[in-house]
């Protein structure tokens, strides 16, 4: 007998639920324990404008390391059907095309993301799908992302803020007129919008919160800082995650990868912000 454990790290929250790293569970097990409900998955993916070019690797490795084995459907919301490439899916696998409208700028697609997510739950996938993720296309997946990420609600810290950041350096949105304000001195993690998943339900009551909260500061001409994002962060500090998966269920290509990250699970790729998007960089 031999327990998985890890001494480098924290692998539990202050409210008491685990934070997920490699080395403290078995990949076997886990994921026997949840293929007996045979759950299915849903991922949305958004890919507008030039974002389609991200889709053949997101896909591809995806089918590699994605709860393998279990029911996927990956949702992929575009506005240029013709760019989603044919992948060839594992059994029990499938994409659902769901058309949206082009953008001018690219922050009307990060804000885009809760509104349609909202909608097209209500109106279809809340009849297919059991549990949810949320995922940014621009990135491939490295190492298994299995049964261990599965919970009411997951959220994954961001690979800059984990470790050396006092809260009161967070980016949280620090404007009091804007719905997504953190004041100082609160906050217990900042949390990326780029992975996110949960049960259907759960999944749901936050996009519906994000969207509703930024169309409210868009009518006060407010966009928070880091717009979507800002809003989970909120809606998280209010509504505990009831699990937090460490910085391996997202790093990034542009970010060298330190002695606590034993597995990079997926990475962010390096882009050209300028080129890819409509309205230029930053
Ligand atoms: C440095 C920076 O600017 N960070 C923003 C961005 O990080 P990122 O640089 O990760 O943002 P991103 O450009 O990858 O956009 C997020 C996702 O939106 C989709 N997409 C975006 C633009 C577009 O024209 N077409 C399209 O399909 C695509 O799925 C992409 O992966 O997103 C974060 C949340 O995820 C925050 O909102 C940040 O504001
Ligand atoms: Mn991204």
């Amino acid at each position: 007998m031999y327990f998985l454990r890890r001494t480098d790290v924290n692998c539990v929250t202050n409210w008491n639920v685990p934070l997920v790293w490699e080395g403290t569970f078995d990949p076997i097990v886990i994921d026997a324990i949840y293929k007996k409900t045979n759950p299915r998955v849903g991922v949305m993916i958004f890919a507008v404008g030039k974002y389609t070019r991200f889709l053949k690797g997101f896909l591809e490795t995806g089918e590699k390391h994605f709860l393998t084995d279990f029911r996927v459907t990956y949702y992929i919301f575009t506005d240029n059907e013709k760019e989603v490439p044919a992948i060839a899916l594992d059994e029990g696998r499938k994409i659902t095309v769901l058309p949206v409208p082009s953008a001018r700028r690219w922050q009307e697609v990060v804000f885009g993301r809760m509104k349609w997510a909202t909608i097209t739950i209500d109106k279809q996938i809340r009849n297919e799908t059991d549990y949810l993720f949320l995922m940014d296309v621009d990135s491939l997946f490295h190492h298994r992302f299995g049964a261990e990420s599965f919970s009411r609600l997951s959220a994954v810290l961001h690979r800059g803020y984990y470790k050396n950041t006092e809260r009161v350096h967070f980016p949280y949105e620090r404007n009091p007129e804007s719905r997504a304000y953190i004041p100082v001195g609160e906050g217990d993690y900042y949390y990326t919008a780029a992975v996110l998943g949960g049960y259907l339900e759960d999944i749901y009551n936050l996009v519906r919160y994000c969207y509703e909260h930024s169309e409210e500061d868009a009518r006060n001409n407010i966009e928070a800082v880091w717009q979507e994002e800002s809003h989970l962060n909120k809606y998280l500090l209010y509504n505990k995650p009831t699990k937090v998966l460490s910085p391996e269920y997202l790093w990034s290509d542009y970010t060298k990868i330190p002695a606590d990250i034993k597995v990079v699970r997926i990475s962010q790729l390096k882009k050209n912000y300028a080129e890819v998007r409509p309205n230029g960089g930053h």
